[in-house]
């Protein structure tokens, strides 16, 4: 069995120390706050983030070089807008035999990188394509409580990314692998900007049908804007496409449906934000895919409409009705275009 470092002590990093506790590894739990690393290890629980009992193979620790020095893996968890601030911190400790996996879900606004580009411009010895990503429809709540759940990962390196599949693998955490990186990064991320639309949908107090549309016209946006930056179209079908956008936009658990909801009734984004205290991480990928959409010279009219709610103050039922009325189209052009950019025509 073998010893992982868990770099995040939020909610999806104490589920993942779960899963690697449950299959037997000594997980090293890492977090910046000294206090919580104590009150994990006397309690075994990590109450402010997640409601479980946590396996003795779990330790909590501040000390980042003790966490990961010796390590097989080290798994990146903190939200991204700290990617880059833990990456500097783990890089002189980090040993080059362990894998690098991060399950991180967003896109660095102004950048516009993913996060596998910026552990990749952080850490010294490792090239991209050596570098995993896990994603999936998997929330924290149901994976501590060993409900069955499904996630990808991926690398460059495929024999990376199995070395990842064998860690986490369990008979409630099913593991794929696929080599489309790039697809899978994006699914994640942008996923969270289709949810919030859900949450705001059903804080209007829309039903079934409009949560409908969303998630399919939402998965069309997602698929034009990924297959224009290199990833494979089939993999926005998969798990860490139309099976993540189905659960976070469909879920109570989800930060992202639940701060789209408040939006929708009407309560302010930095009131929200405080409210939620987890990150909402649809919120900078909104930014970063605003940009992106222009850079690419994609129409995103569902992600353009989260951004003037968000960053412009519009109204949330002034924008639905700007949707509703956009101009008459057939509804399969934009697979059509994915799928004619994917033969190469
Ligand atoms: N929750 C879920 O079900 C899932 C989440 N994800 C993704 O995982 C990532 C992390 O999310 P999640 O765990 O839910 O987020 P949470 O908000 O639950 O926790 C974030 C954690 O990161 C820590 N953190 C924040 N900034 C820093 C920093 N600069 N240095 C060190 N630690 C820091 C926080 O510390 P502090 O307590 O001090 O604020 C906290 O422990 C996100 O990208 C999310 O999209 C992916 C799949 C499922
Ligand atoms: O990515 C997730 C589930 O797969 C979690 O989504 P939220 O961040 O919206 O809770």
């Amino acid at each position: 069995m073998a010893k992982v470092a868990v770099l995040g002590a939020g909610s999806w990093g104490t589920a993942l120390s779960i899963v690697l506790a449950d299959n037997g590894h000594d997980v090293r739990l890492w977090t910046h706050r000294a206090e919580q690393a104590e009150e994990i290890n006397e309690t075994h629980r990590n109450n402010k983030y997640l409601d479980a009992d946590l396996p003795e193979g779990i330790k909590a620790s501040s000390d980042l070089e003790a966490s990961v020095k010796g390590s097989e893996a080290v798994v990146f968890v903190v939200p991204t807008k700290a990617i880059r601030e833990v990456a500097k911190k783990v890089d002189p400790f980090l040993e080059k035999e362990a894998i690098v996996i991060h399950a991180t879900k967003g896109i660095e606004p102004k950048t516009m990188k993913r996060v596998s580009e910026m552990l990749n411009e952080e850490l010294e010895n490792y090239e991209y394509k050596e570098i995993i990503v896990l994603s999936g429809p998997s929330h924290a709540e149901e994976v501590a409580q060993r409900q069955p759940t499904t996630v990808t990962v991926s690398s460059l390196q495929i024999e990376h990314a199995v070395r990842a599949q064998n860690l986490f693998f369990n008979e409630s955490f099913r593991v794929y692998t696929s080599n489309d990186i790039v697809g899978i990064e994006l699914g994640g991320a942008l996923k969270n900007i289709i949810a919030l639309g859900a949450g705001v949908s059903d804080g209007l107090g829309y039903g079934d049908n409009a949560k409908a549309a969303l998630i399919t016209r939402g998965l069309a946006e997602i698929a034009r804007l990924g297959t224009s930056l290199g990833a494979n179209p089939l993999t926005f079908l998969g798990l860490p496409g139309v099976g993540d956008l189905i659960v976070t936009c469909t879920s109570v658990h989800s930060r992202n449906w639940r701060a789209g909801n408040l939006l929708g009734k009407g309560d302010k984004l930095e009131a929200v934000l405080e409210q939620m205290g987890m990150v909402v991480e649809g919120v900078r990928t909104t930014e970063a895919a605003y940009e992106l959409a222009r850079r690419q010279n994609i129409e995103m009219p569902i992600v353009d409409a989260i951004h003037q709610l968000l960053f412009e103050k519009r109204d949330a039922a002034e924008i639905v009705q700007q949707l509703m009325t956009r101009t008459k189209r057939e509804e399969m052009d934009d697979f059509a275009s994915i799928l004619r950019k994917d033969q190469g025509k």
